[in-house]
């Protein structure tokens, strides 16, 4: 559903500085596909994520989103279909307006309802069903400006707000990194949930190699703008850290020699 074919991207081009990040990149990221993406610091796993939601253009290449040509859509056009959620907490929702007034504006994302929408008694109703399912609480404060909340709150927020548009894809970009261990494991669990229950395409990039083997159904690790490991299926299921640690060093060596 998602295709990335000839990417290639140079930062800083013709300066001393110019930092071929793609060259000639492909991938295929299939319908439902909870992919989690690894790789050292620099790898290019931001700048994916940032060509996949138009932050960053390309140099070359074609995207296409469920056969739809998606190249040349600015950022603000693709985030109808492609939600992204950030490692800061602050971001994906607006701070001094409440749970309920965030949650009635990503509900209204692309469609042309009035204000009059936020007074519908039955939406509230209908939020608050959906935010027990987090079991954090948030039902209760519906009326509560965000910025009140507390960093995992908002990011289980963050990740409601995201999929309440339905998107056709989920991006998360070390949207757990800032959080405490104890709440990003709630959270990772929240995000395992709503993946599954709504089928979701998902791209998760992580430094926690736990939660890398742990979710979804297919592990990719970058390296210098190249995909060095990609399995799915069983070869995820019984993936180890120490396996993929192991095949990191035998792919790398290789790579480093040919
Ligand atoms: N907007 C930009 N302008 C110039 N260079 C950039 C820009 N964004 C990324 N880069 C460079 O592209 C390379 C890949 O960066 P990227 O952020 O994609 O790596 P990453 O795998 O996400 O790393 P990390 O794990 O440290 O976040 C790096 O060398 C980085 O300095």
């Amino acid at each position: 559903m998602l295709q990335l074919e000839n990417i290639s991207k140079t930062f800083n081009k013709g300066s001393i500085n110019e930092n071929k990040v793609f060259d000639n990149f492909n991938i295929n990221i299939d319908n439902g596909d909870f992919v989690c993406i690894v790789g050292s610091n620099g790898a290019g796993k931001s700048t994916f994520l940032n060509i996949v939601s138009g932050k960053v253009p390309v140099d070359s290449g074609r995207i296409t989103l469920d056969k739809l040509d998606i190249t040349e859509e600015k950022e603000f056009e693709r985030c109808k279909k492609i939600s992204r959620i950030f490692q800061d907490p602050s971001l994906g929702t607006i701070p001094s307006m409440t749970i309920y007034e965030n949650m009635s504006i990503a509900k209204n994302k692309g469609n042309s309802f009035g204000l009059s929408f936020l007074k519908e008694k039955r939406k509230e109703k209908h939020f608050r069903e959906l935010l027990e399912v987090f079991d954090l609480g948030l039902e209760d404060k519906l009326h509560n400006p965000i910025s009140q909340l507390s960093g995992g709150q908002r990011q289980s927020l963050a990740l409601l707000i995201a999929v309440l548009g339905n998107p056709e894809l989920l991006l998360l970009d070390e949207h757990t990194a800032a959080l405490d261990p104890k709440t990003s494991e709630i959270v990772m669990d929240i995000t395992d949930k709503i993946v599954k229950e709504k089928n979701l395409s998902t791209l998760m990039v992580t430094h926690n190699i736990d939660h890398a083997i742990r979710y979804g159904n297919r592990i990719i690790m970058f390296h210098r703008g190249e995909v060095l490991i990609d399995l799915s299926g069983e070869e995820k299921e019984k993936l180890t850290k120490e396996k993929l640690l192991s095949l990191f060093k035998d792919m790398n060596d290789r790579s480093f020699f040919s």
